[in-house]
């Protein structure tokens, strides 16, 4: 179910926010998001399964529905034949946000707090985030908690690389994830492409962490770490495949160009190229709200979320073939570089 507030009404729960977060919690820690998902559940029902009084149920779920997470259907007068089911997905939802891993409550951890009522001066230039937080990390301390928190919202990526494998691997040998953060999604690669091997390349400060990954995943032999900058020198080769995850809507777009440019050089003729991040659509840009808040005050990070076919243009623009777009929660933006005509193996390049 979609649905389009007032202006009005959205600033209205938006004032509420820490009260309907406490409905939402209250809800999935009692058990009544699992009763509601499969609905339709009658509110006497419910009253009785979970020991509450009926009339002040029928108020609680008044606060969920009021967030358009749930549809009623009110036959008549008697409110115990009220019946309820939640928006399908509204279990799992509540529990990303508020649940172990929650990439809300990880950004929560960040020093926003510095912006927090003085957005004025910061828009002027004049407050920004201190030097705790730096883009890209200048610390080792830094790497390792920012790189901490990349990894924790990897969800979707590994879901989509998980579930077009095929087309992804099964012709590939070696894949290099450039700005491949501490490797947890080469690992993730690696667990569904038996005979690939996959090097993360990466600032020098991250080889630890990528260290601690190899160890920990079990891909002893498979996965590798090349540090290096993408500013300072062309991009390594002898791959045929080569990833950005989350690293070109980070830089303007003449940025973007020169390190896609960069990667088709780098890359063996027939080569695949892969971009995965959050296109913009209403929903991804409402999940990125806190970086676009806390982005404010960071001078250096563009955090631009960019719509697909900018990038589908570009590599078209920079020579790549078979551009396509690959359906996902996050989708794939693919593309091979040509092989020389003569030299064809038969895949897709
Ligand atoms: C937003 S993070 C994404 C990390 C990972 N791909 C993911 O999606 O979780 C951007 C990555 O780019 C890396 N990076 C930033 N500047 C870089 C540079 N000049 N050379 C190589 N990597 C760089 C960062 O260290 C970080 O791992």
């Amino acid at each position: 179910m979609t649905v389009t507030l007032s202006p009005r009404a959205l600033l209205s729960l938006l004032a509420n926010g820490p009260k309907a977060i406490d409905v939402l919690r209250t809800a999935l820690d009692l058990g009544l998001l699992d009763a509601l998902e499969p609905g339709p559940a009658r509110l006497d029902a419910l009253a009785g399964r979970f020991g509450v009084l009926p009339l002040r149920l029928y108020k609680f779920l008044d606060c969920i529905e009021s967030l358009g997470l749930l549809t009623r259907d009110e036959p008549g007068d008697e409110i115990g034949a009220t019946s309820y089911r939640a928006v399908p997905g509204l279990r799992d939802a509540v529990l990303a946000v508020l649940g172990p891993g929650s990439i809300e409550q990880d950004r929560d951890r960040y020093p926003w707090r510095q912006l927090h009522g003085r957005l004025a001066e910061s828009l002027r230039g004049e407050v920004g985030i201190g030097a705790e937080f730096a883009w890209p990390p200048k610390t080792a301390a830094q790497t390792a908690e920012f790189e901490r928190s990349m990894a924790l919202g990897l969800g979707p990526a590994i879901a989509a690389v998980r579930g077009h494998r095929d087309r992804l691997w099964s012709d590939r040998r070696r894949l290099l994830d450039v700005g491949g953060g501490d490797g947890t999604l080469a690992a993730h690669i690696l667990d569904t492409a038996p005979d690939l091997r996959a090097d993360v390349y990466n600032l020098p400060a991250v080889a630890p962490l990528v260290a601690a990954t190899r160890a920990s995943r079990g891909h002893p032999d498979r996965l590798g770490f090349i540090g290096g900058d993408f500013f300072a020198e062309p991009l390594p080769s002898g791959y045929d495949a080569l990833s950005f995850v989350r690293v070109l809507h980070d830089w303007p777009d003449a940025v973007a160009r020169r390190l896609l440019e960069q990667a088709y050089a780098a890359l063996e003729p027939g080569g695949l190229l892969l971009i995965c991040e959050e296109f913009r659509t209403p929903d991804r840009l409402a999940v990125q709200f806190f970086w676009s808040y806390f982005l404010i005050g960071v001078d250096s990070s563009v955090s631009r979320l960019r719509e697909v076919g900018f990038y589908t243009t570009l590599l078209a623009e920079i020579g790549f073939r078979h551009v396509a777009v690959l359906p996902a929660t996050w989708e794939l933006v693919i593309a091979y570089k040509p092989t020389p005509v003569g030299q064809e193996s038969g895949h897709a390049g």
